[in-house]
C-alpha cells in the first residue's frame, strides 16, 4: 500500500518568511506552479488516486485543485478536515521568522520551531484570530481549538484522524493523496518512521515535493522517498531549515 503526502506549494507568507500556521492566505505564482509540477511528476510517474484529504486552509487546498487538475482528476473525492492544519503557531503569527531570530536569538526560533513540546506563546482568547471567533471553525467542539500548538499538540489530532479515517480507506484499497503542511506532514513523518524527538527536530518539508510511503499489509512501513531529482529537495530541505536565521 501506498499513502502519497504532499506539502502545499509556496504560499505568500512563505514567500515573505512570515510564521503562518492557521492564517489563510493563498499560493504565490511559484506555489501555484510547485502544485502544477507535483501534478506532473505524479501523472508522468504514473500514479493514481481514489480519494484526496486536505486541510481546511487554502493553500493546501488550492494546490491539491491544481494537482488535480493537473491529472485530469478533477472529479475525485475530495475530503476536508481541521485536523490536518498546519500546527497553530499562536502569538507568533504574522511576525517575520528571521526578525524573530534577531530580537530572540536562532536558538529560541528554533525551539519554537522544531522542538517537540515547547508551544509558541498563545493567542489571546479575544483575538480575532482565536479560531473559535472563525467561521471556518464553527462546527468544530469549541474545546478542541488551539491558541497555539507544539508538535506534540498536533501529533494528538493528527495521527487519530490518519488512524481512524484515512487508514480505513487505504485499508479498503483506496489509493490516498494527503495535501497538507509542513508540521502536519512532520507529524505524519515523526509516526511513520518512527523517529524521537530528537530526531523529527531535525526534519524540513519542502513545498510542493510527493511523498511517497510504502506499507506491508500489517501497515509496517517497508519504503519511503521523495519524487524528484534528490540534489534540488536536498537543497530545498536546507532552505525551510535556514528560514530560522537571523538576515
Ligand atoms: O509558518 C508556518 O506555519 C510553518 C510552515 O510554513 O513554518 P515552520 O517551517 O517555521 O514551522
Amino acid at each position: 500500500m501506498k499513502l502519497v503526502l504532499l506539502r502545499h506549494g509556496e504560499s505568500e507568507w512563505n514567500r515573505l518568511n512570515l510564521f503562518t500556521g492557521w492564517t489563510d492566505v493563498i499560493l504565490s505564482n511559484k506555489g501555484i506552479k510547485e502544485a502544477a509540477d507535483a501534478g506532473n511528476m505524479l501523472k508522468g510517474k504514473g500514479y493514481d488516486f481514489d480519494i484526496c484529504y486536505t486541510s481546511f486552509l487554502k493553500r493546501a487546498v488550492d494546490t491539491l485543485n491544481v494537482v488535480l487538475d493537473t491529472m485530469d482528476r478533477a472529479w475525485l473525492p475530495v475530503v476536508k478536515n481541521w485536523k490536518l492544519n498546519e500546527r497553530h503557531y499562536g502569538a507568533l503569527q504574522g511576525l517575520n521568522k528571521a526578525e524573530t531570530a534577531e530580537k530572540y536569538g536562532e536558538e529560541q526560533v528554533k525551539i519554537w520551531r522544531r522542538s517537540f513540546d515547547v508551544r509558541p506563546p498563545a493567542l489571546e482568547p479575544d483575538d480575532p484570530r482565536n479560531p473559535q471567533l472563525q467561521e471556518q471553525y464553527r462546527n468544530v467542539e469549541k474545546s478542541e481549538l488551539p491558541l497555539a500548538e507544539s508538535l506534540k499538540d498536533t501529533i494528538a489530532r493528527v495521527i487519530p484522524y490518519y488512524e481512524n479515517v484515512i487508514k480505513k480507506d487505504m485499508l479498503e484499497g483506496k489509493r490516498v493523496l494527503l495535501v497538507a503542511h509542513g508540521n502536519s506532514i512532520r507529524a505524519l513523518v515523526k509516526y511513520f518512521e518512527n523517529l524521537s524527538e530528537d530526531e523529527i527536530m531535525g526534519v524540513n518539508i519542502p513545498t510542493g515535493i510527493p511523498l511517497v510511503y510504502e506499507f506491508d499489509d500489517d501497515f509496517n512501513m517497508t519504503d519511503h522517498y521523495y519524487l524528484g531529482d534528490q540534489s534540488i529537495i536536498e537543497t530545498r530541505m536546507k532552505k525551510v531549515a535556514e528560514q530560522g536565521k537571523a538576515k
